[in-house]
C-alpha cells in the first residue's frame, strides 16, 4: 500500500462528500437503498474509531419529485424551494438510517458569506467540534434557501474541501457517479482512468467536463477541491466508499498539493465573489501583494460597485487584473473621499475612526491564479 493510501486508512478524522446523483433517483426522490448502503460504510468507520463529517448534496435533487418537477429548474427561487423540501427529507432519512447503528446526526447548513466572517466562522468550527466530541455525525450542506446567486457556492466539492480545513480533517473522500477521474468524458471509449494525481503536471491535457444529470460543477470543482484540500483526497463512486476508506487502490488519489493556508482566507478566496472592486496604484499593489501590507486609502485610485463595510471586494491592479480579495472596512460611498489621502490626514480632518485601513492585512488574501496566500497562514 502506498504511503498516501495508508494515510487514508489511518486517517482519524475524514470528510466524506456524496454528490446528488449518488443519493437520489432519476425521479427526483431520495434513493433510500443507496443512502442506507452509504450509511452502513460511514457507521463502520465510526465503529472503527474514526470521526466522520459527512457533506451531503442532494437537497435540490430530492425536492424535485415532491414538487412535481422532473429536472433541475433553471431559476434560483424554484431550486431553493426544492432544496427546502429536499433537505428536510434527506436529514429525516439520515436520522433513521444512522439510528440503525445507535448513531445521531446533526444538520449543519453553511453559507460561504457567513464562513469568511470571523465570528461566524469560529461558531461553525466550534459547533462541528462539539458535534464530533459528542459522537454525533455532522451532515453538512450549503444553506441553499438563503444563498443568493452572488454568494452561492453551488457545488459541494469545494465546500467539502473547505470543511476539511475547518475541522482539520486528515483526508477527504469525494463520492460521485463515476468511479474515478478520466482523461476525458468517461462515456467515450478512448478515455482512460487516472489512478493518481501528484501535481498539476498530471492534469495536463485532461478534459474536465461538466456535471451529470443532477450534479453541479462536474470534474472541474472536484479537481479544484483536491487542490485546496491540503490533505489526501480520493475520488470514486459511492459503491466504492468502503474500499476508498480502507486505502485500497481504487478511484483517483490526489496527493496533497500545498500547506494549509488559514481556513477563513480560503473561504474568502474560493467561496465568495467580490461585491465590488477597488483599483490600486502600482505602489499599493506592491505593498499588498509582495510585502503583504494592509491596504491604505492612499493607494486606492478607483472604486466600483455598491458594497457595505464587511463585504468581500476584489482588489485590482491599475490594468484591472484582480490581485487579491479582502473584507472592506468602509461602505463604497465613503471611499471616494478617502482615496489618495494619508491615514494621518484623514484622522486629523475627519476623526480618529478614519485612521483604519481600507482592508486589514488579516482580512486580505492574495489571488495569484494557482495558490492562495494570506497573512493568516498557519
Ligand atoms: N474527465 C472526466 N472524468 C470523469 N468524469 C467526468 C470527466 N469530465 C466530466 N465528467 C462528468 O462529471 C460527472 C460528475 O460530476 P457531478 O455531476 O458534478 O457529480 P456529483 O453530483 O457527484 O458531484 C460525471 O457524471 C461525469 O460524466
Ligand atoms: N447544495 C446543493 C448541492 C448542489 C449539487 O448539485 O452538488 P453536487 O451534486 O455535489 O455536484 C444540494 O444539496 O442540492
Amino acid at each position: 500500500m502506498s504511503d498516501i493510501r495508508e494515510a487514508i486508512l489511518k486517517a482519524r478524522r475524514v470528510v466524506v462528500k456524496a454528490g446528488s446523483s449518488s443519493l437520489t433517483t432519476p425521479q427526483g426522490t431520495i434513493d433510500a437503498d443507496r443512502i442506507d448502503a452509504l450509511v452502513d460504510v460511514l457507521a463502520a468507520g465510526r465503529a472503527a474509531g474514526r470521526e466522520i463529517v459527512f457533506v451531503s448534496s442532494g437537497a435540490i435533487a430530492a425536492g424535485l419529485g415532491p414538487l412535481g418537477l422532473t429536472r433541475r429548474p433553471p431559476d434560483l427561487a424554484t431550486q431553493q424551494a426544492a432544496a427546502s423540501v429536499g433537505q428536510g427529507l434527506l436529514v429525516a432519512r439520515y436520522t433513521s438510517s444512522f439510528a440503525r447503528y445507535g448513531l445521531r446526526v446533526g444538520q449543519v447548513l453553511l453559507t460561504a458569506d457567513d464562513m469568511m466572517r470571523r465570528a461566524h466562522h469560529r461558531n461553525a468550527q466550534r459547533t462541528l467540534e462539539q458535534l464530533l466530541a459528542l459522537g454525533i455525525v455532522p451532515i453538512v450542506n450549503e444553506n441553499d434557501t438563503v444563498a443568493t446567486d452572488e454568494i452561492r457556492f453551488g457545488d459541494n466539492d469545494r465546500l467539502a474541501a473547505l470543511v476539511s480545513h475547518l475541522v482539520r480533517a486528515d483526508a477527504v473522500v469525494l463520492l460521485s457517479d463515476v468511479d474515478s477521474l478520466y482523461t476525458g468524458d468517461p462515456a467515450r471509449p478512448d478515455s482512460r482512468r487516472i489512478a493518481e494525481v501528484r501535481g498539476p503536471e498530471d492534469l495536463a491535457g485532461i478534459e474536465l467536463g461538466g456535471s451529470g444529470r443532477v450534479g453541479t460543477g462536474g470534474m472541474v470543482t472536484k479537481v479544484e477541491a483536491a487542490r485546496i484540500a491540503g490533505v489526501p483526497v480520493v475520488l470514486t463512486n459511492a459503491a466504492s466508499a468502503a474500499a476508498a476508506l480502507a486505502g485500497e487502490p481504487i478511484g483517483t488519489l490526489f496527493h496533497p498539493q500545498s500547506r494549509r493556508p488559514s481556513t477563513r482566507l480560503l473561504w474568502l478566496a474560493h467561496a465568495t465573489t467580490g461585491q465590488g472592486r477597488l483599483v490600486l496604484d502600482t505602489g499599493a499593489v506592491d505593498a499588498v501583494v509582495r510585502r503583504r501590507k494592509s491596504l491604505l486609502p492612499a493607494g486606492v485610485t478607483g472604486v466600483e460597485g455598491d458594497f457595505t463595510a464587511g463585504d468581500p471586494v476584489d482588489v485590482c491592479a491599475p490594468d484591472g487584473d484582480v490581485v487579491a480579495r479582502g473584507l472592506v472596512n468602509y461602505d463604497a460611498g465613503e471611499i471616494p473621499d478617502l482615496m489618495g489621502r494619508s491615514t494621518r490626514w484623514l484622522a486629523r480632518e475627519l476623526g480618529p475612526e478614519y485612521e483604519r485601513e481600507i482592508i486589514h492585512r488579516d482580512d486580505l488574501v492574495i489571488l495569484d491564479g494557482r495558490s492562495t496566500k494570506g497573512q493568516g497562514d498557519e
